[in-house]
Protein backbone atom coordinates (compact mmCIF):
# COMPACT_ATOMS: atom_id res chain seq x y z
CA UNK A 1 0.00 0.00 0.00
CA UNK A 2 1.35 3.25 -0.94
CA UNK A 3 2.29 5.36 1.98
CA UNK A 4 -0.72 8.10 2.59
CA UNK A 5 0.71 12.02 3.80
CA UNK A 6 -1.89 14.12 2.81
CA UNK A 7 -4.77 14.02 0.76
CA UNK A 8 -3.78 16.79 -1.25
CA UNK A 9 -0.91 15.21 -2.35
CA UNK A 10 -1.77 11.84 -2.22
CA UNK A 11 -2.57 11.91 -5.83
CA UNK A 12 0.12 13.45 -7.30
CA UNK A 13 0.79 17.18 -7.32
CA UNK A 14 -1.30 19.38 -9.15
CA UNK A 15 0.53 22.20 -10.24
CA UNK A 16 -0.61 25.66 -9.85
CA UNK A 17 -1.80 28.00 -12.96
CA UNK A 18 0.67 30.29 -12.44
CA UNK A 19 -1.67 33.10 -12.14
CA UNK A 20 -3.92 32.74 -9.10
CA UNK A 21 -5.55 36.04 -8.33
CA UNK A 22 -6.42 34.83 -4.31
CA UNK A 23 -8.97 33.27 -3.02
CA UNK A 24 -11.14 32.31 0.08
CA UNK A 25 -9.98 29.70 2.83
CA UNK A 26 -13.05 28.55 5.04
CA UNK A 27 -12.56 25.97 7.52
CA UNK A 28 -14.25 22.83 8.76
CA UNK A 29 -17.31 23.98 10.40
CA UNK A 30 -20.75 23.21 8.97
CA UNK A 31 -22.07 26.35 10.43
CA UNK A 32 -20.77 29.56 10.25
CA UNK A 33 -17.38 28.72 8.97
CA UNK A 34 -14.50 31.37 9.25
CA UNK A 35 -13.76 32.51 5.80
CA UNK A 36 -10.06 34.49 5.53
CA UNK A 37 -9.33 36.02 2.25
CA UNK A 38 -6.02 35.92 0.74
CA UNK A 39 -4.85 38.36 -2.08
CA UNK A 40 -2.89 36.93 -4.79
CA UNK A 41 -0.96 33.59 -4.99
CA UNK A 42 0.90 31.73 -2.18
CA UNK A 43 4.39 31.32 -2.33
CA UNK A 44 6.93 28.51 -0.96
CA UNK A 45 4.43 26.24 -0.36
CA UNK A 46 5.44 22.79 1.09
CA UNK A 47 4.97 19.65 2.95
CA UNK A 48 5.84 20.26 6.77
CA UNK A 49 6.10 17.15 9.27
CA UNK A 50 6.61 19.14 11.84
CA UNK A 51 3.79 18.74 14.89
CA UNK A 52 2.83 22.29 15.17
CA UNK A 53 1.76 22.78 11.83
CA UNK A 54 -2.00 21.56 11.12
CA UNK A 55 -3.03 18.54 8.99
CA UNK A 56 -6.35 16.92 8.21
CA UNK A 57 -7.64 14.21 9.75
CA UNK A 58 -5.50 11.36 9.37
CA UNK A 59 -2.47 13.14 7.41
CA UNK A 60 1.05 12.63 8.16
CA UNK A 61 2.20 16.29 6.74
CA UNK A 62 0.57 19.36 6.24
CA UNK A 63 1.12 21.33 3.59
CA UNK A 64 1.59 25.19 4.31
CA UNK A 65 2.50 27.90 2.37
CA UNK A 66 3.33 31.75 2.95
CA UNK A 67 1.98 35.49 1.99
CA UNK A 68 2.33 38.92 2.51
CA UNK A 69 0.75 39.66 5.90
CA UNK A 70 -1.03 42.56 4.16
CA UNK A 71 -2.96 39.82 1.78
CA UNK A 72 -4.82 38.62 4.48
CA UNK A 73 -7.97 39.69 5.92
CA UNK A 74 -10.63 37.65 7.81
CA UNK A 75 -13.90 38.09 6.44
CA UNK A 76 -16.36 35.98 8.88
CA UNK A 77 -17.05 34.57 11.64
CA UNK A 78 -13.39 35.70 12.97
CA UNK A 79 -14.59 35.36 16.59
CA UNK A 80 -14.20 31.77 16.33
CA UNK A 81 -10.39 32.70 16.13
CA UNK A 82 -7.87 31.73 18.98
CA UNK A 83 -4.35 31.39 19.12
CA UNK A 84 -3.55 27.75 19.70
CA UNK A 85 0.01 28.88 21.45
CA UNK A 86 0.91 32.41 21.99
CA UNK A 87 4.26 31.31 23.12
CA UNK A 88 5.12 29.85 19.49
CA UNK A 89 7.36 32.01 17.06
CA UNK A 90 4.46 31.44 14.70
CA UNK A 91 0.95 32.56 16.05
CA UNK A 92 -1.24 30.01 14.79
CA UNK A 93 -5.22 31.55 14.27
CA UNK A 94 -7.60 28.45 14.68
CA UNK A 95 -11.39 28.22 14.51
CA UNK A 96 -12.31 27.09 18.10
CA UNK A 97 -15.21 24.61 17.06
CA UNK A 98 -13.53 22.82 14.29
CA UNK A 99 -9.52 23.30 15.31
CA UNK A 100 -8.36 23.95 11.59
CA UNK A 101 -5.60 26.36 11.45
CA UNK A 102 -6.79 29.80 9.31
CA UNK A 103 -3.30 31.81 9.52
CA UNK A 104 -0.47 31.70 11.67
CA UNK A 105 1.41 35.30 12.28
CA UNK A 106 4.80 36.05 12.92
CA UNK A 107 4.61 39.18 15.41
CA UNK A 108 8.46 39.48 16.03
CA UNK A 109 9.93 42.29 13.74
CA UNK A 110 13.67 41.09 13.88
CA UNK A 111 12.59 37.46 12.56
CA UNK A 112 13.90 35.92 9.09
CA UNK A 113 10.01 35.71 7.89
CA UNK A 114 8.54 38.53 9.71
CA UNK A 115 6.07 40.37 7.22
CA UNK A 116 5.03 36.61 5.70
CA UNK A 117 1.93 34.88 7.30
CA UNK A 118 1.59 31.02 7.06
CA UNK A 119 -1.91 29.39 5.69
CA UNK A 120 -3.19 26.26 4.26
CA UNK A 121 -3.60 26.23 0.41
CA UNK A 122 -5.83 23.56 0.58
CA UNK A 123 -8.64 25.02 2.11
CA UNK A 124 -9.19 27.62 -0.53
CA UNK A 125 -12.29 27.49 -2.09
CA UNK A 126 -10.81 27.82 -5.24
CA UNK A 127 -8.23 25.65 -7.74
CA UNK A 128 -4.78 27.15 -8.92
CA UNK A 129 -2.51 28.14 -6.45
CA UNK A 130 0.89 27.35 -5.90
CA UNK A 131 1.72 23.78 -6.00
CA UNK A 132 3.76 22.15 -3.05
CA UNK A 133 7.60 22.44 -4.16
CA UNK A 134 9.74 20.27 -1.27
CA UNK A 135 8.94 18.61 2.14
CA UNK A 136 10.16 20.43 5.40
CA UNK A 137 11.01 19.02 8.89
CA UNK A 138 10.15 15.65 7.38
CA UNK A 139 11.95 13.57 10.33
CA UNK A 140 9.59 15.82 12.74
CA UNK A 141 7.31 13.35 11.76
CA UNK A 142 8.51 10.83 14.40
CA UNK A 143 7.46 13.36 16.99
CA UNK A 144 3.43 12.82 16.01
CA UNK A 145 3.89 8.89 16.31
CA UNK A 146 5.67 8.05 12.93
CA UNK A 147 8.30 4.89 13.83
CA UNK A 148 11.33 5.44 12.63
CA UNK A 149 11.22 2.59 10.50
CA UNK A 150 8.64 4.22 8.27
CA UNK A 151 10.88 6.96 7.41
CA UNK A 152 12.70 5.58 4.34
CA UNK A 153 9.19 4.60 2.80
CA UNK A 154 7.84 8.31 3.48
CA UNK A 155 11.17 10.17 2.47
CA UNK A 156 10.68 7.49 -0.97
CA UNK A 157 7.48 8.63 -1.45
CA UNK A 158 7.84 12.36 -1.55
CA UNK A 159 10.87 11.86 -3.59
CA UNK A 160 8.00 10.16 -5.99
CA UNK A 161 5.92 12.71 -6.10
CA UNK A 162 8.46 15.60 -6.62
CA UNK A 163 8.98 16.64 -2.91
CA UNK A 164 12.57 16.70 -2.13
CA UNK A 165 12.41 15.82 1.24
CA UNK A 166 14.40 18.26 4.09
CA UNK A 167 14.82 17.51 7.61
CA UNK A 168 15.28 21.65 8.32
CA UNK A 169 13.46 24.27 5.77
CA UNK A 170 14.73 23.96 1.89
CA UNK A 171 18.01 25.39 1.41
CA UNK A 172 17.03 28.38 -0.68
CA UNK A 173 15.12 28.90 2.49
CA UNK A 174 17.86 27.93 5.00
CA UNK A 175 19.96 30.50 2.76
CA UNK A 176 17.77 33.15 3.45
CA UNK A 177 17.41 32.32 7.27
CA UNK A 178 21.58 32.56 7.78
CA UNK A 179 21.51 35.68 5.30
CA UNK A 180 19.31 37.59 7.83
CA UNK A 181 20.80 36.82 10.67
CA UNK A 182 24.39 37.34 9.16
CA UNK A 183 23.04 40.87 8.29
CA UNK A 184 21.67 41.18 11.84
CA UNK A 185 25.12 40.73 12.78
CA UNK A 186 26.68 43.08 10.76
CA UNK A 187 24.34 45.88 11.64
N1 LIG B 1 10.67 19.15 15.69
C1 LIG B 1 9.81 20.25 16.01
C2 LIG B 1 10.00 21.33 14.95
C3 LIG B 1 9.09 22.52 15.16
C4 LIG B 1 9.51 23.67 14.25
O1 LIG B 1 10.60 24.22 14.42
N2 LIG B 1 8.66 24.01 13.27
C5 LIG B 1 9.09 25.01 12.32
C6 LIG B 1 8.35 24.79 11.00
S1 LIG B 1 6.67 25.27 11.03
C7 LIG B 1 8.87 26.41 12.82
O2 LIG B 1 9.31 27.35 12.19
N3 LIG B 1 8.22 26.56 13.94
C8 LIG B 1 7.94 27.86 14.52
C9 LIG B 1 6.65 27.78 15.29
O3 LIG B 1 6.05 26.71 15.27
O4 LIG B 1 6.21 28.79 15.85
C10 LIG B 1 8.36 19.78 16.03
O5 LIG B 1 8.02 18.95 15.22
O6 LIG B 1 7.58 20.27 16.88
ZN1 LIG C 1 -14.43 25.92 12.05
ZN1 LIG D 1 5.56 23.20 10.52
Amino acid sequence: MTVALHPSIDNGIKQGTGSFAGGTLVCKCKDHPVKVGIKGDVAHNHACGCTKCWKPEGAIFSVVAVVPRQNVTVLENGDKLQIVDPSAVIQRYACKACGTHMYGRIENKNHPFYGLDFIHPELFQEQGSQAPQFAAFVSSVIESGVKPEQMAGIRSRLKEIGLEPYDCLSPALMDAIATHVAKAKAA
